[in-house]
């Protein structure tokens, strides 16, 4: 299949292989402005950045205007905006508040805290190669493989309590390690959505710089060296590298206000996820859809009549493309997402060459 099947129910559209742009979603009928084409909240990872984990609700993303959430999970760092999305959360996913806990409570006993990955000087460094990447993870499987015995042995030996001492001392890259774990839950509780995320378009150098490599293999060995051991099998380099190739080009951020109902600016950026079936929505500098979060829910209309066979498209710019020249737009999506533009608005505004 080469999409989720939630996509394929529609009666509206299809999604089918494109020329230029890999999978792309098509009317198969008139459609008109301001139908509902679809809506998701089949999230398969998501993560809220660490400032803001008091002002947003971990369940359905709530945020008012920087107000402190009062319901806390304060073992496992999180806040909820009412008691029903608490009981959500813990219901949610099996083993969903042991292994929170277990995440926050890195580097709060130890002489370890927190590491911040914009000070490491490796940040600014330009991405990994592909041989950089194999040769890191192959170098990383090494300690897993002990840390997974260390781990599971009935009496651990002396190295392997010392092993565990050091990778758990090693500071914690919180922001990482934090969108890794909701993953791994997927994995082990949803085989089904994880089907999803591995049919979506990967990247083959999904690390933006040699830093963030190296903080997903710590993560990784941290999620090794403290994770429920129920989640043991799941915790792979397999899994966090699709995680990581998958997300590159699929992740949607979670603003503090709508972007494209609201461009004047202000939004805050909260945090992102991975939501595998709004994954399919082409880029257009033209675009034809509107698309609006409701709590965990991606909600997508159409923003003018659409005529049988045309493409069905949102903006990856946030309605910055209405000011912005063909070359600002390309560029933009070049350094951001990797891809020249093939829309029909870049190929109208060609210029001829004198
Ligand atoms: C979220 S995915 C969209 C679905 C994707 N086409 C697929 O097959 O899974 C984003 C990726 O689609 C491709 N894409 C989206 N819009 C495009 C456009 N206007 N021109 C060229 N490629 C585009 C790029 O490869 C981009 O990284």
């Amino acid at each position: 299949m080469s999409a989720p099947a939630s996509l394929h129910a529609s009666s509206i559209f299809t999604v089918r292989e494109t020329a230029e742009s890999g999978r792309g979603v098509y009317a198969t009928q008139f459609i008109s402005k301001g139908t509902l084409l679809f809506e998701t909240a089949e999230i398969a990872a998501s993560v809220i950045y660490r400032e803001y984990w008091k002002e947003v609700c971990s369940q359905c993303f709530l945020y008012d205007r920087g107000r402190n959430w009062r319901i806390r999970d304060a073992k496992a760092g999180l806040a909820f905006c009412s008691e029903e999305c608490q009981k959500i959360w813990r219901s949610d996913e099996v083993n969903n508040e042991e292994a929170s806990i277990a995440i926050e409570g890195l580097g709060k006993t130890g002489q370890s805290n927190t590491s911040d990955p914009d000070e490491d000087p490796e940040h600014l460094l330009p991405r990994p190669t592909i041989e950089e990447i194999e040769a890191a993870w192959a170098a990383a499987e090494e300690t897993a493989t002990k840390i997974r015995a260390a781990r599971t042995s009935t009496k651990p030996s002396k190295p392997e309590r010392r092993l565990l001492t050091q990778i758990l001392a090693i500071p914690p890259i919180r922001g990482v390690i934090a969108y890794q774990l909701p993953a791994l839950l997927t994995v082990a509780n949803s085989p089904s959505l994880w089907s999803d995320v591995l049919i979506l378009e990967s990247e083959a150098m999904p690390y933006i710089s040699p830093a963030d490599l190296k903080f997903q293999i710590t993560s990784y060995h941290h999620l090794l060296a403290c994770a429920p051991l129920s989640l043991l099998d799941h915790i792979t380099a397999s899994n966090l590298r699709t995680l990581a190739a998958k997300s590159s080009h699929n992740v949607f951020n979670i603003w503090s206000q709508d972007l494209d109902e609201d461009t004047s600016g202000g939004s805050e950026c909260l945090g992102y996820g991975l939501w595998t079936a709004a994954s399919y929505w082409n880029h257009s500098c033209g675009p034809n859809l509107r698309k609006r979060r409701e709590g965990r829910t991606w909600k997508f209309w159409a923003d003018r009549d659409v005529e049988e066979g045309e493409a069905l498209c949102i903006s990856y710019l946030g309605g910055d493309e209405k000011h912005m020249t063909r070359s600002e737009r390309r560029e933009k999506l070049k350094e951001h997402w990797k891809f020249d533009c093939a829309c029909a608005r870049c190929e109208e505004e060609v210029q001829p060459h004198a």
